[in-house]
């Protein structure tokens, strides 16, 4: 593991190391946020999961999360949102291949060798985070659009691995939606009972009665060009309320998808992730 940049940031460090992933099958790059606590304590770990098109620099660089992560003493791992390399594979267009993970695991070949970042980010990283950084075990999750989707899943597949969950315009029920259709069809085969593995609402659905149930806090913005096409909040809300599971929702008139958005209220999200993972 190598650290490639570090920038003094709100009495903490921003950081951006390098690995060989094992579970990926190449070489990754993720964000770190450490924050002045981390200098003397062990920090709880937000983990954000970027979109589409993204790598590990679009959350550190635009979302201005630092200030308020120094504030609440809480460490940000931002990952990379897919494998990387000339040896990956990829597809023409934004929404397949690399930049486009979807944080599953992918069972159809090509994709199925390095495409595996539902593990990357559940186990690897973590175990890499923790060793290396001042982290506790403590875990939140959060992410934006596909990473929103991301968050979701992530949290609801793997009860108890996570004390807090967010999204920012997460794309809630993929098997329905095209960017979703696009990807569970390559990734995982066009068997649609694997792709209700890997979409919120569905899992939702099958939510068993007595399972873990976070407070959820989802943001979108109403002047998001992906709202009705990609994105579709009130199938979130029709699945949370069909299985008890908490959710505040909130419409944000004017907003778009952009990280203006997310920047707009991201110290709100980890005000909600530190009262979680400090209690
Ligand atoms: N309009 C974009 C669609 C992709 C997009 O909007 N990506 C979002 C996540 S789904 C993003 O975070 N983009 C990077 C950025 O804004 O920094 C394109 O056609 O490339």
């Amino acid at each position: 593991m190598e650290k490639i940049e570090s920038h003094a940031c709100f009495g903490g460090s921003q950081e951006v190391w390098t690995h060989a992933s094992h579970t990926l099958a190449c070489d990754m790059r993720f964000g770190v946020y450490l924050p002045p606590q981390a200098a003397t304590a062990r920090c709880p770990v937000l983990y954000w999961l970027s979109g589409l098109t993204c790598t590990e620099q679009n959350f550190i660089t635009k979302a201005g999360v630092q200030r308020y992560a120094a504030e609440h003493g809480v460490i940000v791992v931002a990952p990379d949102t897919s494998p990387r390399g000339a040896e990956v594979p990829d597809a023409e267009g934004y929404d397949l291949g690399q930049g486009a993970g979807f944080y599953l695991n992918a069972t159809q070949a090509p994709w199925s060798t390095h495409y595996r970042m539902h593990d990357y980010v559940v186990d690897e990283l973590p175990a890499l985070v923790e060793a290396r950084f001042n982290a506790s075990t403590a875990r939140g999750i959060s992410g934006h659009s596909m990473g929103g989707h991301g968050a979701l899943v992530l949290y609801l597949r793997n009860p108890g691995r996570y004390r807090s969950v967010s999204a920012f315009a997460p794309i809630v029920a993929p098997t329905q939606v095209p960017w979703g259709k696009k990807a569970f069809a390559a990734y995982l085969g066009e068997d649609r009972d694997a792709g209700r593995d890997w979409d919120a609402c569905a899992l939702l659905a099958s939510l068993a009665p007595d399972a873990q149930r976070l407070p959820l806090l989802v943001d979108q913005g109403e002047a998001d060009e992906f709202l009705a096409t990609q994105l579709r909040p009130e199938l979130l809300e029709q699945a949370c309320r069909a299985s008890g599971h908490p959710l505040v929702l909130r419409r944000h008139a004017g907003y778009d998808h952009s990280y203006y958005f997310i920047a707009s209220l991201i110290g709100e999200h980890v005000a909600h992730h530190a009262a979680a993972l400090h209690a």
